[in-house]
């Protein structure tokens, strides 16, 4: 196995060192550190960051590896910085047995590009009526900690009661996506002045805002660990933020689509910004990235959603909802969070790397970068800048909503157990 002795690099930002990956782990960290037979990286304007968590993925497979495979979009996480990636389970089949999430967790093995965690549905087909076998998904060998329903809502308050009291047994937890159903019947973008002149059905706030304050309270009730997905309104954060104050047991993620793109752009009618919460107004964007600055919003997770062009180059309301994320994820948290003086280096590395493995329960990840700890690290340089081509992402879909937009940084090289998946900007 190849050890890797990169000099001259910031740790989270800080005084340039030397840093020796071998065997696995960080060997050592201190200028002037040697060692005989490594790989020399010269990183000088590189940071170090842990490797990035990824808590809301969707990998397609099994069923629309047309999309997505899971080696597909484990290659797309490296190349963004990401040693672990939780899967959605709104797969075909859902995966929402133990075998299905082992068959993810197996693929995601033998890829080698990634780790892959499953998340396993809530509800059996995701149909929002019967529990799955959460208990199995939890021993199998997958080992789930995750469960959710995602790309539907657990609507049905007394099955999320139910769901919340079963995972407290091996402390899961549930992930929510929010949505109201009855009050986002055929909704398509932000419900506000523009959806009414464009003539699209309105996605209100208030669909997001009521199940997130129900679970809230569901989630003190029973004394379970609730986790909300893409937060995507100014109220959201305020829900949170009193249920934080509270001190119960509520986390949030917010996705970088929501913290840097707004409703104005469905005025194109491109279905390529047609996403699920909707892309929100500005002030929504700004409430989202205090509330990620000040800790309300715990993590960064990238809801990477690919979807094949037929499903994208049609006219926006028979679009799908959705738009890739894993590669340009650390790049807008750099825009929108870090250059604007919002999160520092050290910021970046809690809500995307510490903070997302801690709500996941994975440990293998998400560590400070200190001896002993598993080389899952990311090299990232800050200071370039480049124009997002879609036909350079490893995703096997297209649907990138930043197309021709120059954005800052570059991820350099990625490190899982200490193994290059990327170097030089390129997949190994
Ligand atoms: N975010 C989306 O717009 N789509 C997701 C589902 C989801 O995250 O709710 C998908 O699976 O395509
Ligand atoms: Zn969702
Ligand atoms: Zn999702």
């Amino acid at each position: 196995m190849t050890a890797y002795l990169i000099k001259n690099v910031a740790i989270l930002g800080g005084a340039p060192t030397d840093l020796l990956l071998e065997d696995g782990v960080v060997a050592s960290i201190g200028a002037g550190v040697s060692a005989d037979g490594a790989e020399v990286i010269d990183a000088t304007g590189l940071i170090a960051l842990p490797g990035l968590v990824d808590l809301h993925t969707h990998l397609r497979e099994p069923g629309r590896e047309d999309a997505e495979t899971v080696e597909s979009g484990t290659q797309a996480a490296a190349l963004g910085g990401f040693t672990a990636v939780h899967a959605m389970a709104n797969t075909e089949p859902v995966a929402d047995t133990a075998g299905v999430v082992e068959q993810v967790w197996r693929l995601g093995r033998e890829a080698g590009y990634c780790d892959v965690y499953p998340v396993g549905a809530v509800t059996v087909g995701l149909a929002g009526t019967q529990l799955a076998e959460l208990g199995a998904m939890a021993d199998s060998a997958a080992r789930v900690r995750v469960f959710s329903d995602d790309g539907k809502c657990v609507s049905d308050a007394v099955l999320m009661r139910r769901a919340l009291e079963y995972v407290k047994a091996f402390d899961g937890v549930i992930a929510q996506h929010a949505q109201e159903p009855r009050l986002t019947e055929g909704a398509q973008m932000n419900e506000g002045d523009l959806s009414g002149r464009l003539g699209l059905a309105g996605w209100p706030a208030v669909a997001e805002e009521a199940i997130i304050a129900r679970d809230c309270l569901l989630a003190a009730h029973v004394g379970s660990r609730l986790h909300v997905c893409h937060v995507s309104t100014a109220g959201s954060v305020e829900i949170v933020r009193w249920a934080k104050s509270k001190g119960w047991n509520v986390t949030a993620e917010a996705c970088p689509h929501h913290l840097l793109l707004t409703d104005e752009l469905a005025a194109s009618y491109n279905p390529i910004y047609k996403v699920n919460p909707p892309l929100r107004t500005a002030a929504d964007g700004e409430a989202l990235r205090a509330g990620l600055a000040d800790g309300t919003i715990d993590i960064v997770a990238t809801d990477h959603a690919p979807h094949p062009h037929e499903d994208k180059d049609c006219e926006w309301a028979a679009a799908a909802f959705g738009m890739l994320g894993l590669e340009t994820a650390l790049s807008i948290v750099q825009e929108t969070m870090v250059d604007p003086g919002l999160l520092d280096w050290a910021g970046v590395a809690d809500r995307m790397s510490y903070a997302p493995a801690r709500i996941g329960r994975v440990s293998d990840h998400g560590r400070p970068i200190e001896q002993g700890a598993p080389a899952n690290v990311v090299l990232y340089d800050p200071s370039v800048r480049r124009t997002v081509e879609p036909s350079e992402s490893a995703s096997l879909s297209r649907n990138t909503p930043y197309a021709g937009m120059e954005l800052p940084g570059r991820v350099v090289a990625t490190f899982l157990r200490g193994t290059a998946t990327v170097l030089d900007g390129k997949l190994q």
